[in-house]
């Protein structure tokens, strides 16, 4: 057990750690070193502090476990968080090498009675948890030792990486490129969300034809945005003025199914929203061979919204503009024209107030979270193959429909009777 132990210390140390004071300030970085270092840095000193402090990460092999892990960790820890002690968000990770982040949790202990002890202890008993402790020695110098054994490695400060570790996972975690790799997360999901199979079934029913010929279909139109910005006012107005059918993503057949996915981790979650993209786009597919499509929300709105989840702090942190990460799917049917309302920070809330529906949970974080409405709103502008065309949505129902309908018109090969 020691030696496990150890040589997990061991690999841990060829890693960096980030943690976060809060989304605002940068966070600091730092590694783990067998030779000492010396004392007093002041950035380390910021985090690391005086009193007790534990680095506590969920294990595991399986990605779904893990996953669901780390959520009840984090509700663990912010249920019993007593008096004196507070929560960081920390990460573990090899710079610029993809898949190699591994998220965790910082237990700050200023009190007294050094509860944190207590909650570590129970924590380890009933869940698969890896923790590490992080001591000052006199000198300043900080240590940090796996709580199984006595081994020790110096604590030092590391530059901070190229590219934002928290972008390192997005890719199959967060956004997928191929419906077999959403389809692959909610089959291993089956034994602990067992709504995942009927899911999975009403994917298998729609006779999905990837990479389906669109020349000679009518045009498909996505209209994406915040929430607020008027895209179902819009879209019904837009159904009436071009004979359109009207269609969503998440399509209706999943409605009963979203609540429950809506509480999982983000790879649960986001594989969900992935998939039911899929099944718009067969029912795109079949109704566009009719009429002309409109699609309130499709794959910009799947990708923007996730992204801008997994990437903390800044706007400056989210991939940059030509990534991967922004591409298209490529077996995802693509629209015809994609456009983004775009209102105003006031008018959106002016809107939000008006309405006086319950608000999501992520509505409401948008509301009081500034920074990642701006990460939504940068990552839709990002995304390419389709990029979206930025419309105006602060004016009226009418004014906003008129302005779309003059895009429209100006669009090469997009044929509408009567326009
Ligand atoms: N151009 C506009 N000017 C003023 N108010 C508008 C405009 N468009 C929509 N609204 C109002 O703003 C509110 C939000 O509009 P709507 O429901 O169409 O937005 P949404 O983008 O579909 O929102 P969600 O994504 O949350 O469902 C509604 O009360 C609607 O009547
Ligand atoms: N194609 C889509 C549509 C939605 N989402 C997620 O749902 C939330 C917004 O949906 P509303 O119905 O409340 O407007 C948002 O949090 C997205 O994460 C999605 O991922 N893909």
């Amino acid at each position: 057990m020691a030696n496990r132990s150890m040589s997990r210390l061991t690999q841990w140390c060829s890693r960096i750690f980030m943690v976060e004071i809060n989304q605002k300030t940068e966070p600091i970085y730092f590694s783990l070193s067998s030779t000492p270092v010396s004392a007093g840095n002041k950035d380390l000193e910021a985090v690391l502090g005086n009193g007790k402090l534990f680095a506590v990460y969920a294990l595991g092999d399986a990605r779904v476990p893990r996953a669901r892990s780390h959520t009840h960790l984090k509700r663990a820890l912010t249920q019993d968080l007593p008096p004196g002690c507070d929560l960081l968000n920390t990460a573990s990770f090899l710079p610029d090498v993809k898949n190699s982040l591994v998220n965790g949790f910082f237990l700050r202990d200023n009190s007294v009675l050094s509860s944190s002890e207590r909650i570590v202890t129970q924590l380890r008993q009933k869940a698969s948890v890896c923790v590490f402790t992080y001591t000052r020695e006199q000198n300043g110098v900080y240590l940090c030792s796996d709580v199984t054994d006595d081994r020790s490695y110096y604590v030092t400060t590391a530059p901070a990486p190229l590219r934002h570790p928290s972008t390192l996972n997005i890719i199959n975690s967060d956004v997928f490129y191929q419906m077999k790799d959403a389809y692959k997360v909610l089959q291993e999901c089956i034994d602990v969300i067992p709504e995942s199979k009927a899911v999975l079934e009403l994917v298998e029913e729609q006779q999905l034809e990837p990479n389906s010929s669109q020349d000679e279909s009518f045009p498909i139109i996505v209209i994406e945005g915040l929430d607020a910005t008027g895209k179902t006012t819009l879209t019904f107005s837009l159904q009436k003025a071009l004979g359109a059918v009207l269609l969503k993503s998440p399509p209706q057949c999943l409605a009963d199914f979203r609540p429950r996915f809506d509480t999982e981790p983000p790879l649960i979650r986001r594989a969900f929203y992935a998939l039911g993209n899929y099944i718009t786009a067969a029912q795109i597919a079949r109704e566009s061979s009719y009429a002309p499509v409109i699609v309130d929300r499709y794959w910009h709105s799947t990708a923007a919204y996730a992204i801008a989840t997994a990437v903390s702090g800044r706007e400056e942190n989210l991939p940059a503009v030509g990534s991967e990460i922004y591409e298209w799917p490529c077996d995802l049917l693509r629209p015809s024209l994609v456009l983004l309302l775009s209102v105003s920070p006031e008018e959106r809330l002016r809107r939000l107030s008006h309405r006086g529906l319950d608000k999501t949970e992520e509505e409401s974080q948008l509301e009081i979270n500034h920074l990642f409405r701006r990460k939504v709103d940068e990552a839709y502008r990002r995304i390419q193959n389709p990029a979206c065309i930025v419309v105006d949505a602060n004016p009226s129902p009418d004014h906003v429909l008129k302005q779309v309908l003059g895009l429209i018109r100006n669009k090469n090969n997009l044929q509408f009777p009567g326009l």
